[in-house]
């Protein structure tokens, strides 16, 4: 709780402290006026009872005078609070964004546990917002209960014991939190995997094959299921949560009643007056509301607690790498990339993805790689652009372990277009320029790139490169097909002059064979003319053997290892998986 406390502090003040000064003395204001407006009712009670006229009056602005200060007090300060609440949440987002991107690896995006913390912590951290206006009006309230507490004890000592009766409700309500929270992490994996089929039944990209193989029943059941199993977790834990709540209450319920019965029982007999019975019935009442508020509001503070501290959890887990040698990469490449014992599991895995794998993949030449599903390519090109660091085994640039070179250095000297490509929703020039961000918005580099995927599609699109793509415009934007967004992906891949490296994993599959096998023939002439600069390496992935064909050398990966290396003539020759892989696949296009 203090932590929490401190954090929202700490994090508030940094935003912006003359807003932060002022809405901590309104609230202060605010928690004076409550208590001060008691005392106020209680004197012109007995004023009124005495029939003194002049105390009265002044009793009566004294209770106007506390009543506006409690309102207005709030209500500026949440002027004040609110940009600075709104500041919170933007910058905890960009914390989360910052620690998303601040590592090299992408496991915590694809290990499962990872991903649900991330995804907990995109979830809570949305209520950050409402953590300031808990932690002020907190503040305020237990400077009301401080006072609150002092006035009860002046009425009779005895009511002392009414604010300690307080603390149970707040112990019942962390017990109360704690039961639900439990509740929801247990039923993450359920929420997940509703979610995951929610958004694959309303996705437009899964539309039509859902409709055509009549799979939205199936799918909806499965939702429901998951929903109903989630669900059903998380009302027994708020079912626990409100019994524990209602008996908190319950025994302050009780305690405010004996109050009662003692001070009209002290009045009875003389020894208190109608101002004091008036005043712990206010005060006794306010109590009661302050410590339901009191219930709620730790609540809130404890869930932006834990928000903050879910940002701790995830930039925890976020992996860093070693510190590197620092080495540049070459200008040049001359002898090119080779893999020496290189084994690699995926973290949680069971067993290695790929195993001592040996390879060079000479300076200046396209290299296919080809296997069947599964059998460790894209894994491959992961482990060259060092996402993920192997097990055993080193990856070496011109005989420079990777490690040792300059990681964003390395990054920039490499290109890629992967099989699951971003979707930026910008303009097309930038879908496609920010492939080379200097030049970005230079009309000239970006056709450029295009040319060199080979692309028309600044010539499909309705206002060329100008064009807005996707759905989140104000204006509506333009979605483009998927083999149009496959080009422009293709196009930011080709945006860099002279990378050592490009990686192409299955660019082209949502493009016809046809020009699939144009592309990487007018590529394989561009890859040419850049290999001669930079000696770069093209790997391509690819299950089409009229491209595979073309590379220089071919790569057959399978069972984690590889299996067959050389050129499509050597491979056929060889007769083994891949003449086999070729045979089938010819035959099928002969047939
Ligand atoms: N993030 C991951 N975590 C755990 N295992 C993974 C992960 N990604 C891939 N794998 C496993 O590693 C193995 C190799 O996967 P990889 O994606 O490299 O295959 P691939 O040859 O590219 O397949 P495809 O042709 O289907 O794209 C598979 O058994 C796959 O299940």
């Amino acid at each position: 709780m203090l932590r929490a406390i401190t954090g929202l502090l700490r994090l508030s003040w940094r935003q912006d402290r003359r807003k932060m000064a002022v809405a901590l003395a309104l609230m202060a204001g605010n928690a004076l006026a409550v208590p001060a407006g008691a005392v106020a009712i209680r004197q012109l009670t007995n004023a009124a009872v005495a029939g003194d006229a002049g105390p009265a009056a002044w009793s009566g602005l004294a209770v106007a005078v506390a009543a506006i200060a409690a309102l207005t007090c709030a209500h500026f300060a949440h002027i004040g609070y609110f940009e600075v609440s709104e500041l919170n949440v933007l910058s905890t987002d960009e914390q989360l964004i910052g620690i998303s991107n601040g590592t090299p690896y992408l496991d915590h995006h694809e290990r499962p546990e990872h991903a649900d913390r991330m995804a907990l912590a995109q979830d809570e951290l949305q209520r950050i917002g409402e953590g300031l206006q808990a932690l002020l009006t907190g503040g305020a309230l237990a400077v009301s209960l401080l006072l609150t507490t002092v006035l009860l004890t002046w009425a009779h000592p005895a009511l002392l014991a009414l604010p300690l009766l307080a603390a149970l409700p707040l112990l019942a309500g962390r017990r109360a939190q704690a039961a639900a929270d439990a509740a929801r992490e247990e039923s993450s994996v359920d929420t997940r995997q509703a979610r995951h089929l929610f958004e694959l039944t309303t996705d437009a990209a899964s539309a039509k094959e859902l409709r055509l193989l009549g799979l939205v029943d199936h799918l909806q059941q499965r939702y429901a299921g998951h929903w109903r199993r989630a669900s059903g977790r998380i009302w027994r834990g708020e079912l626990t949560a409100g019994l524990w709540r209602a008996a908190g209450q319950s025994v302050f319920a009780l305690g405010y009643v004996a109050a009662l019965v003692l001070v009209v029982g002290d009045a009875v007999r003389g020894r208190a007056d109608v101002g004091d019975v008036v005043l712990v019935i206010m005060v006794a009442s306010q109590l009661n509301q302050q410590v339901a508020a009191a219930v709620t509001i730790t609540q809130q503070l404890l869930r932006s607690g834990r928000s903050l501290r879910r940002l701790e959890e995830v930039r925890a887990l976020v992996a860093r790498p070693p510190d590197g040698a620092g080495v540049s990469p070459p200008q040049r490449l001359l002898e090119g990339i080779r893999l020496r014992q290189v084994t690699f599991t995926y973290p949680g895995a069971a067993g290695p993805a790929l195993r001592d794998v040996d390879l060079l993949l000479p300076a200046g030449r396209t290299v296919a790689i080809v296997g069947e599903n599964g059998a460790g390519k894209t894994t491959l090109v992961k482990l060259l652009n060092r996402f993920y660091e192997p097990d055993h085994g080193t990856i070496l640039v011109d005989g420079v372990d990777l490690r040792d070179l300059d990681l964003t250095a390395w990054r920039a000297r490499t290109t890629a277009a992967f099989q699951d490509y971003a979707r930026p929703e910008l303009t097309a020039r930038l879908a496609v320029g920010i492939g080379d961000l200097p030049r970005a918005t230079d009309d000239d580099a970006v056709r450029a790139g295009l040319a060199r995927a080979h692309s028309g599609v600044a010539e499909q699109l309705p206002y060329g490169l100008d064009t807005r793509l996707g759905r989140s415009h104000a204006d509506g934007g333009v979605e483009a097909s998927g083999g149009q967004w496959q080009q422009l992906a293709l196009g930011r891949a080709m945006m860099r002059d002279a990378p050592l490296l490009m990686v192409l994993d299955e660019p082209a599959s949502a493009l016809d064979a046809e020009a699939e096998h144009r592309l990487f023939e007018r590529y394989a002439d561009g890859a040419a003319r850049v290999a001669a600069d930079s000696g770069g390496v093209t790997v391509f992935v690819s299950h089409r053997f009229s491209t595979v064909r073309t590379a220089d050398l071919i790569i057959v990966v399978g069972d984690g290892g590889v299996r067959e290396v050389g050129t499509h003539d050597e491979l056929i020759r060889l007769d083994g998986s891949y003449a086999s892989l070729y045979g089938t696949q010819a035959a099928a296009y002969r047939s």
